[in-house]
């Protein structure tokens, strides 16, 4: 730019940087490996896999927390098969990470890929005009990571600007949508993959009574969201508006909520306080994320709410406080029994499934035009998105 100054360079670029519109869900695809099983007799298949039908008291623990555990089925790759060419995986006095490493690395990117494939036909645009990828997993322990293969996997181009989240454990989905608003509103044109892609097989334990909750719950699967602001006129249609983010942590929990590396896989720890603690904070949570948008006394009852399913009690918890209709978190309790926790994929299907319900509604008048994204994980933490329907 000949006559031009530096600074006129540097300045008349950022003024063209920022999009016009705030960063909007333009498509959505889920995936689940094929496994299939079921809360029912989750107990006889979890003690007969690992060989542990002796430990009848926590058997018939297990039998509780899936009764009450609002699952019908989850779906988890690990099975009989895996086991047999791998059995250190259930053996708790021999090492295992490196087998279960070796497995996630290849497995994580493509369930991910399944979910990505989805979203990209769904977007209708080609792969290659994916500029920035965020992926998110608890069982990334490898580099070059399940970002790099993932792109690999689905043709991206090799300036795709790639961020790879790990153990976020079920804040990691909101968290990377958060990231992925930051950059779309911040780089104009830019069109962000966010893939989270979770598979419990690096965290899978012989039974333990430390343990038996997240055997009880949680499930393996990929969600994958396509974010950018502007959509362009050429067939994008926007899902969700992303108008506001935030993230809190609750001061003390740190020891609550937590993921940790061992010879033998991740080792989790969930407290029995956890939905206490989100049911005591979540109010002010939302009152400030609300405030920031300039709204100082919502009715919760006039949003539409995309929850993470983190367990019945979370979901009851928060129906409870903040006295909401049943119909407000129908979308979570259907993807948590048809699903379990999936950890930070577990939105994208929560989205998928609020998208599905609106596009049965008949008349667009009696949909929410606010609504509200929460995703809980170790901090303990929790990121809210403040979303707006496009209508
Ligand atoms: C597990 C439940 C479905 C059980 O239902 P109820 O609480 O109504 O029933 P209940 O009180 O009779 O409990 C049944 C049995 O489960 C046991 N129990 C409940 N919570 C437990 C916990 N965290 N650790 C160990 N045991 C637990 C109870 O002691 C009881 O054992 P007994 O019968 O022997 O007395 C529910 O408590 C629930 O949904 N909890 C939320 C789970 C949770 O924290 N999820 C967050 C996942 S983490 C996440 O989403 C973020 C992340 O991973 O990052």
């Amino acid at each position: 730019m000949p006559g031009a100054t530096t600074a006129a360079i540097v300045d008349s670029r950022r003024g063209t940087q920022h999009s016009e519109g705030p960063a909007t869900i333009l498509a959505i695809g889920t995936a689940n490996p094929k496994n299939i099983v079921f809360q029912d007799n989750f107990a006889d298949y979890y003690f007969g896999l690992t060989k542990n039908e002796h430990l009848t008291e926590l058997k018939e623990k297990m039998k509780r927390i899936c009764h009450k555990s609002g699952i019908e089925k989850r779906y988890i790759r690990l099975d009989a098969e895996l086991i047999s060419v791998h059995p250190e995986i259930i053996d708790k006095h021999l090492p295992s990470l490196e087998t279960r490493v070796d497995i996630v690395a290849t497995e994580v990117p493509k369930l991910a890929e399944s979910a990505a494939r989805k979203a990209i036909a769904e977007w209708g645009r080609p792969a290659t005009d994916i500029t920035h990828l965020i992926f998110s997993t608890y069982s990334g322990c490898r580099a070059p990571s399940a970002d790099l293969q993932l792109a690999s996997l689905l043709g991206l181009r090799p300036s795709v600007s790639r961020t790879i989240l790990s153990l976020h454990g079920c804040s990691g989905g909101g968290r990377a949508l958060q990231l992925a608003k930051e950059i779309a509103e911040n780089n104009r044109g830019a069109r962000v993959l966010v893939a989270c892609s979770e598979l419990t097989l690096i965290c899978f334990s012989t039974p333990d009574e430390s343990k038996i909750i997240g055997h009880g719950l949680f499930g393996d699967g990929a969600g994958a969201v396509i974010v950018g602001a502007d959509p362009s006129a050429d067939g994008e249609c926007p899902l969700f508006e992303m108008v506001a983010a935030s993230q809190t942590m609750i001061p003390g929990t740190e020891h609550t909520l937590g993921m940790q590396a061992t010879s033998s896989g991740i080792d989790f720890h969930l407290s029995i306080q956890v939905p206490t603690l989100i049911k005591d904070n979540i109010h002010q949570c939302l009152l400030d994320a609300f405030r920031s948008v300039g709204n100082t006394d919502p009715n919760w009852n006039d949003l539409f709410w995309a929850v993470h399913p983190g367990g019945r009690a979370i979901l009851d918890n928060i129906e409870d406080k903040l006295q909401l209709h049943p119909c407000k978190l129908a979308a979570s309790r259907q993807v948590l029994s048809e699903y379990g926790n999936m950890s930070g994929a577990t939105i994208a299907f929560v989205l998928d499934e609020l998208r599905r319900r609106r596009e049965k509604e008949q008349d667009i008048q009696q949909q929410p035009e606010w609504g509200v994204l929460l995703a809980f994980g170790p901090g303990v933490t929790i990121e809210s998105i403040v979303l707006r329907n496009p209508l």
